[in-house]
């Protein structure tokens, strides 16, 4: 063995050509499997037998299926995966990925960040990127080198499942939010070559730009589905984030469920390698989503040979949870044989997946250490996260009468009630992909602050809070509230789960907000993933914050409420008045909304 290829001295080029040679047709095809971690748990020699290129935490599955592991468990088992994917013939080092999409979620106690419908209410790329450089520790502090975001969709239509996913619905804000790219990889040197992946450091991770293309723009929103839009209009609102990735050294790109005028986006090699590849010039690795070459046909897997063909011929390098990697390397090796898949198919596919592991720096450094386990959930990590909170709420209505606003709160006044659904639950202001993929209606999900207890620790000591859920009318009856916060808003959900035709605020918040707001002056802070019905409530509340999903630091809420801070949000989506307008977005010809994108009172600090 000539192993050359691991020796940091030598340039990238010479680097990967010393070990491609020496790599068999069958090592170089295990190079594009990305394995699910529990397959390799099952059978760890698979690490050794094949040079398998990659493991997937799928959601839900911390170390020994422990939600509570901590950042030491997660270390010694990518540990733990790497030693066997070192111990094959040429020793290629694996690589480990994880959906770091608002803080590294999948970790108890991280610093969970407001999802991206909060972020690009805050108009701040440079928040952005300093959000990004904190996930990228926070990840890399338990041994992963390589996450799954920033998700760039455009969400076009509120009723999508993952619109809380998406920055805006206009793609200049998605571009300018591309700056976590910088914050996560690192800032690319000037000289870089364009399009060439970039990671800068070992507390730097790979970034994922997703889902390639159009993903936020199918009929209706619905998850997956078609998206019917011309070229010029694809060009124009769905690809401009991709550009802004790849000049900015994004590492990989995630392919999208969903299909362009029906074609299918994983079998699609007109827009993945003529257009990705040959003339936007990307450098790094494509790779499918979970099971995303098997849902070509339909129903899912029911002709897997005949998808992974096409999957990899359209230019898909790297396969997210093949079946299982026997028949994976079974499958194309065959087609290989065939002529059906062109050897250079396959090198070109190896050399941006060598390509992106030898600029992380992972076969000098193929072992994680604890050295970062003490940077997890730091003050000052949470000190941003109540910034990004603060800066991504958005007032909507302030005082019945605009001469007298309710906000900021008196923090001194002798009883006020804390009511709603989301007021004291963590799970819920989190939203989904927070210790499981769709998200728990759960109070300690994780560690972090309530609204509740942030208003408590906000108000002055002599203040009584009366704090119920859903209070009962009789309660609410000659009351002595000075005024109610009343926190309400949508379950957690991920993906399909999400599809919402009606996009009304649930039961029992909306019973809970009618039943307070009616005789107490209220402020209703909603906790949703994008806009949701509220016009008719709209006269009987003093107050109405969109708190979107704004994580673990609830203190962010109380901040702003209580004139710590002023409110500087804007509107990243344009909040309709009735679901039948839909969709509609800033600079369609009929545009009436409720409020409109860019729409935000402010307030002043006290
Ligand atoms: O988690 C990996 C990817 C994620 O990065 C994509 O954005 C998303 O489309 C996506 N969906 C799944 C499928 N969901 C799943 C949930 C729980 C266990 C296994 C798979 C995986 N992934």
């Amino acid at each position: 063995i000539d192993a050359r290829y691991k020796d940091p001295k030598l340039s990238m080029n010479l680097r990967m050509k010393i070990l491609m040679k020496q790599m068999s047709q069958q090592e170089k095809i295990a190079q594009m499997a990305q394995i699910n971690r529990l397959e390799a748990e099952a059978d760890p020699k698979i690490l050794r037998k094949y040079s398998i290129g990659s493991l997937i935490t799928a959601p839900d599955s911390p170390p020994g299926g422990d939600h509570r592991a901590t950042a030491e468990q997660w270390v010694d088992m990518v540990n733990g995966y790497q030693r066997w994917s070192l111990s094959s013939r040429l020793g290629i080092p694996m690589l480990y990925a994880t959906d770091s999409v608002h803080g590294h979620n999948n970790l108890y106690r991280a610093t969970i960040f407001p999802h991206n419908v909060g972020l690009g209410a805050t108009r701040d790329p440079e928040l952005v990127k300093r959000i990004g450089a904190v996930t990228a520790i926070e990840t890399r502090a338990t041994g992963i080198p390589y996450v799954f975001a920033p998700c760039i969709a455009v969400c076009r239509d509120p009723r999508w499942g993952r619109c809380y996913e998406s920055y805006s619905e206009d793609h200049k804000i998605v571009e300018q939010m591309t700056d976590i790219i910088y914050g996560l990889q690192g800032e690319i040197p000037p000289d870089s070559p364009k399009g060439v992946p970039y990671v800068g450091g070992k507390d730097k991770v790979a970034a994922c730009a997703k889902h390639f293309v159009g993903d936020g723009g199918t009929t209706k929103g619905i998850n997956e589905n078609n998206t019917v839009i011309d070229w010029h209009g694809l060009l124009s609102i769905h690809m401009p984030g991709y550009y802004h990735s790849i000049i900015k050294g994004v590492s990989t790109i995630m392919v999208s469920y969903s299909s362009w005028n029906g074609q299918k986006m994983h079998a699609n090699k007109t827009l993945i390698t003529h257009f990705l590849k040959n003339t936007l010039k990307f450098k790094g690795f494509v790779i499918s989503d979970w099971q995303g070459v098997d849902r070509i046909t339909y129903p899912s897997g029911s002709n897997y040979s005949t998808s992974l063909l096409r999957a990899i011929n359209a230019g898909i390098d790297m396969v997210m949870v093949p079946p299982n990697i026997t028949e994976f390397v079974g499958v194309i090796t065959s087609h290989v044989k065939n002529k059906l898949i062109p050897i250079n198919r396959i090198n070109d596919a190896v050399r941006r997946i060598l390509r992106v592991k030898i600029t992380l720096g992972l076969f000098e450094n193929p072992l994680a250490d604890y050295s970062l386990v003490d940077e997890i959930r730091t003050q000052a990590h949470r000190h941003l996260a109540r910034e990004s909170v603060r800066k991504s709420l958005v007032l909507l209505k302030n005082g019945k009468d605009a001469n007298k606003p309710l906000i900021p709160l008196p923090k001194k006044t002798s009883k006020i009630l804390v009511a709603g659904t989301h007021a004291n639950n963590l799970g819920l202001q989190c939203g989904a992909w927070t210790i499981t993929w769709q998200g728990q209606n759960a109070h300690n999900l994780t560690t972090g602050t309530t609204i509740l207890n942030a208003i408590s620790a906000t108000v002055d000591p002599s203040t009584e809070i009366v704090y119920s859920e859903n209070p009962d009318v009789e309660s609410l009856k000659n009351h002595k509230y000075s005024y109610a916060v009343v926190v309400v808003g949508e379950p957690t959900y991920a993906e399909t789960a999400g599809d919402n035709l009606n996009l009304t605020i649930p039961e029992p918040g909306l019973s809970t907000m009618m039943n307070v707001c009616s005789r107490v002056k209220c402020v209703v802070v909603l906790i949703s993933g994008r806009p949701l019905v509220v016009e008719p409530y709209l006269p009987m509340m003093e107050a109405l914050v969109a708190a979107w999903l704004p994580g673990s630091e609830g203190e962010g809420v109380a901040d702003v409420l209580f004139g710590e801070y002023g409110f500087t949000g804007k509107l990243a989506r344009t909040w309709f008045r009735t679901v039948d307008q839909l969709p509609m977005n800033v600079g369609d010809k009929h545009y009436d909304p409720l409020f409109p994108f860019g729409f935000g009172l402010t307030t002043k600090p006290i």
